[in-house]
């Protein structure tokens, strides 16, 4: 595409130099630029891109794209096209790059505190039995369709995001699911695609760290809501809201009627409500209510939560054209979700699970539905993220304390912090005794192994799907799955053991 062509995409930008000149595709980072490729100096959170310029010229960048205007340092040779925000411009050109895929797709965006993970990987599940092939993208990995890979982040940037985009299209997918995060949100990764649905799952405490206060956190997952409404015309899109939650009601009451709005939960005013809820060990059923038909709706997934996930993928399937009784239908073979509410192992009458609870909310909603298997012992093995949110950790402990039996607090990707400092301060919202402190996590997670007993559930909670723990200066191999499996494996035998 000419430069002129890609300018129509960049309103308010002012260009100065050749606009005639065609470049091939767009990066901001001066570490990617190629011949004829074009640099977006962007003014990140760690760094500052217009530092860079100067090395995207000499590797042949064909125009660059700034927040300031032009400078003779840079000579005459290269395009200069002077935006008002960078970030905005990298999109536009992402999108305007690879054809606007997300035109041919039905996509649905899910957003939220708790739940997109889960939410996608079901409407995805639905869409490739009913629609035959489509792609997903989010925290644990990315496909295209045809191929799959592990995720870099829950929300790419543009330009990895419209690529993937891109190759689903070309792959002859029908649909996409894919997560929205907050900081995908704030730094506008998704602008630019056309959403035939958005989902709202839940807001509780998180990212406190990055968007400051809860308000803010919040006014970051309204902005999809508000760019749904601005696409209006191209598609007609949808948004699919959880009214059980206090944010997604106050969200439904500020959308009025400015776009269609489905909403989603338990209370009698859902259009898509779950009510009859059992659980067992095998899975969950629930009698699912919509415009005045009833369905069953089994899914082999555990957990009051699940159901809410599940209600957000039927609606947001159905939302795009999909019958609510192949949704249904679909339901039943939902797959399980890496590190998930996953069941790694039962072993002399106790059970293990891992799971990716690291908000105070998700472990309250983890211990809870495991204690409704009415455990002997509830035995939770968890930490916090170092570099994240700190006012998480005593909320985190004191769920973690006031539902389990038995905590063991260890380490969570300590990043760049002591793990002891994090603990500390895990501690102090502990509200009982009953807990021991192990920092290194395999140790822990043994400990944990070796404690449990006849009919107590052991629960991991934190890393689920990860396969690596972080610390300041070394990123070791660590997968919780596997470091139960090896603790089930060399647990002693018990002392009255006959074998
Ligand atoms: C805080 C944050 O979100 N940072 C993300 C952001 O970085 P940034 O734009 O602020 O970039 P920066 O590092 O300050 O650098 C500024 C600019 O200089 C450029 N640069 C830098 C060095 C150089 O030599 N040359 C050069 O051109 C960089 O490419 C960049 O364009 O944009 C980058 C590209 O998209 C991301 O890789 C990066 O993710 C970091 C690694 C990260 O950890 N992000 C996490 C917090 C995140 O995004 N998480 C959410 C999920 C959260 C949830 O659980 O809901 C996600 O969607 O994954
Ligand atoms: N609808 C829900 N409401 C509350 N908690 C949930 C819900 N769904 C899942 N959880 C809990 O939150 C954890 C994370 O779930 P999931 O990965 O689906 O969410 P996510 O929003 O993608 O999280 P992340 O932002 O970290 O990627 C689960 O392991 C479970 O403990
Ligand atoms: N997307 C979340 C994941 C947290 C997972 C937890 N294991 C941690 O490392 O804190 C984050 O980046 O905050
Ligand atoms: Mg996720």
């Amino acid at each position: 595409m000419t430069l002129r062509e890609l300018t129509s995409y960049l309103p308010k930008s002012v260009a100065s130099g050749d606009l005639g000149k065609s470049a091939i595709d767009v990066t901001s980072d001066s570490r990617e630029v190629k011949e004829g490729f074009i640099f977006v100096a962007i003014r990140g959170n760690e760094s500052d891109g217009h530092k860079y310029i100067s090395q995207a010229v000499e590797a042949g960048a064909v125009a660059i794209v700034a927040e300031i205007a032009p400078d003779e340092r840079w000579g005459n040779d290269c395009t200069w096209i002077h935006v008002k925000n960078s970030r905005l411009a990298l999109a536009s050109l992402a999108n305007a790059l690879q054809g606007q895929p997300s035109a041919s797709l039905k996509v649905i965006g899910v957003t939220g505190t708790n739940g997109k993970t889960t939410t996608t990987y079901l409407a995805h599940h639905i869409m490739q039995t009913v629609l035959r092939r489509a792609g997903l993208m989010g925290t644990v990995k990315f496909h295209d369709g045809i191929e799959e890979v592990d995720a870099t982040h829950t929300t790419p940037g543009p330009v990895e995001l419209q690529k993937a985009l891109k190759s689903m299209v070309d792959n002859e997918c029908r649909g996409v699911a894919m997560e929205v995060s907050s900081h995908g949100i704030e730094q506008n990764r998704v602008e630019g695609v056309q959403f035939d649905a958005a989902v709202f799952t839940n807001l509780t405490q998180d990212h406190l760290d990055y968007h400051g206060s809860m308000e803010a956190y919040f006014g970051a997952k309204k902005r999809l809501f508000a760019q749904l409404k601005m696409q209006e015309g191209k598609k007609k899109p949808v948004a699919v809201i959880n009214l059980d939650d206090r944010h997604g009601e106050s969200l439904v009451k500020e959308l009025g009627d400015q776009i269609k709005v489905t909403t989603y939960g338990m209370g009698a005013h859902c259009d898509f409500k779950a009510s009859k809820i059992r659980q067992t060990m095998q899975g969950t059923e629930f009698q699912l209510d919509n415009r005045g038909k009833s369905f069953l709706v089994r899914t082999p997934l555990i957990g009051r939560f699940n159901v809410y996930n599940a209600l957000a993928a039927i609606a947001s399937c159905a939302a795009v054209g999909v019958k609510v009784r192949d949704a249904v239908q679909a339901m039943a073979e939902a797959p399980q979700v890496p590190g998930r509410m996953e069941l790694v192992g039962f072993k002399e009458g106790f059970s293990v699970f891992v799971d990716y609870a690291h908000t105070p909310d998700a472990l309250q909603n983890v211990c809870t539905t495991l204690k409704e298997l009415e455990p002997n012992r509830l035995i939770t093995v968890f930490g916090c993220g170092g570099d994240r949110d700190q006012k998480k950790r005593p909320l985190m402990g004191e769920v973690a304390s006031e539902n389990s039996n038995i905590c063991l607090i260890t380490s969570d990707n300590p990043r760049s912090e002591n793990p002891e400092d994090i603990i500390a301060m895990i501690e102090k919202g502990m509200k009982n005794k009953q807990y021991r402190v192990i920092a290194d996590r395999e140790e822990a997670i043994r400990a944990a192994v070796n404690i449990a007993d006849k009919g107590d559930v052991v629960l991991i909670a934190g890393k689920g799907h990860e396969t690596y723990q972080q610390f300041a200066d070394d990123k070791i191999d660590f997968d919780d799955r596997q470091v139960a499996r090896w603790a089930l494996r060399d647990r002693p035998a018990p002392k009255n053991d006959k074998r």
